[in-house]
């Protein structure tokens, strides 16, 4: 089952660059050069590509934390030229993004709190997130006291809590072993089933990105990468990787990638 999309695209980004340096450090190193993509609401998309392609850099973008070079980059008829309420994201490490001197509910509580959210419904709301991630019982223990995949549902609750539009996901799970990652895996399909947010994942791993997407990007090796193509992931969820049109698809992405790899660049 796929969740309800609203008509809108969320995200149009048209003729996107981005480089370092500039006349003064020699030539313009671009990172991305080029990058169309339209998101639409409530969509599960996924931007995958090799390690030091730019995934994190376009998401930093959409973010507002990166400004971009030339092109356009809008949510809804918005340029953006600043982070917003609108999207959050959540990171690699969840130990960069938590404060360590507050409880697992705390942290939760901290957007609602800046907010000036009523003290009942930060907790309501709070708990609601803490549940919809697995943690009750665990509300009063600090970070230090959390399992690495424990930091990364906490990290989850606290974005969901502030109820941002577009959720921007850099590699969530990556540090994660593998049984704990598909669990959240798991989770967080049927949280974004639910809560029919717009989702945009960043991986470089094949099967996470048919796992969860609805669509997958997929982004040639930097510099001036851009986006090469585009797969739809037309299989309900949720998704079963012995499944043969999952293979299937695994392996047409597989020899894309190696392709692209043994060529030194992709098509
Ligand atoms: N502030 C910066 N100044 C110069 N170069 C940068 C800067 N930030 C990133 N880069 C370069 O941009 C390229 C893309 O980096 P980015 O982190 O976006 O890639 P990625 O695809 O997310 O990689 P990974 O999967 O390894 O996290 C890299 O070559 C990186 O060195």
């Amino acid at each position: 089952m796929s969740s309800a999309h609203s008509a809108s695209s969320v995200i149009t980004i048209e003729g996107l660059d981005k480089s370092y340096g500039g006349p003064k450090q020699g030539s313009l190193h671009y990172i991305i050069k080029d990058v169309d993509l339209v998101v639409k609401g409530g969509e599960f998309f996924v931007l995958l590509g090799p390690s030091g392609c730019g995934k994190s850099t376009l998401l930093n973008m959409i973010a507002g934390f990166v400004s971009k070079t030339a092109g356009q980059l809008r949510v809804g008829n918005v340029e953006v030229d600043k982070p917003g309420r609108d999207r959050a994201v959540v990171f690699q490490q969840a130990d960069s993004s938590l404060f360590p001197w507050l409880t697992v509910l705390q942290n939760v509580e901290f957007g609602l709190k800046m907010k000036k959210t009523p003290k009942e419904e930060r907790r309501r709301i709070s708990d609601r997130f803490i549940r919809m991630v697995g943690l009750s019982g665990h509300e009063n223990k600090f970070p230090r006291e959390l399992s690495g995949g424990m930091k990364q549902r906490v990290q989850l609750a606290r974005v969901l809590a502030n109820d941002p539009a577009i959720l921007l996901m850099d590699e969530p799970f990556g540090a994660l072993d593998a049984m704990t990652r598909r669990t959240m895996q798991k989770e967080l399909s049927q949280i974004w089933r639910e809560t029919n947010k717009t989702v945009i994942f960043v991986t470089h791993d094949i099967q996470e990105a048919i796992l969860l997407g609805e669509r997958i990007a997929v982004m040639s090796a930097g510099p001036n990468s851009r986006i090469t193509d585009i797969y739809d992931v037309p299989m309900d969820y949720p998704r079963d990787a012995t499944a043969p049109e999952f293979q299937a698809l695994q392996r047409r992405i597989q020899s894309h990638f190696e392709a692209a790899l043994e060529g030194g660049a992709y098509p």
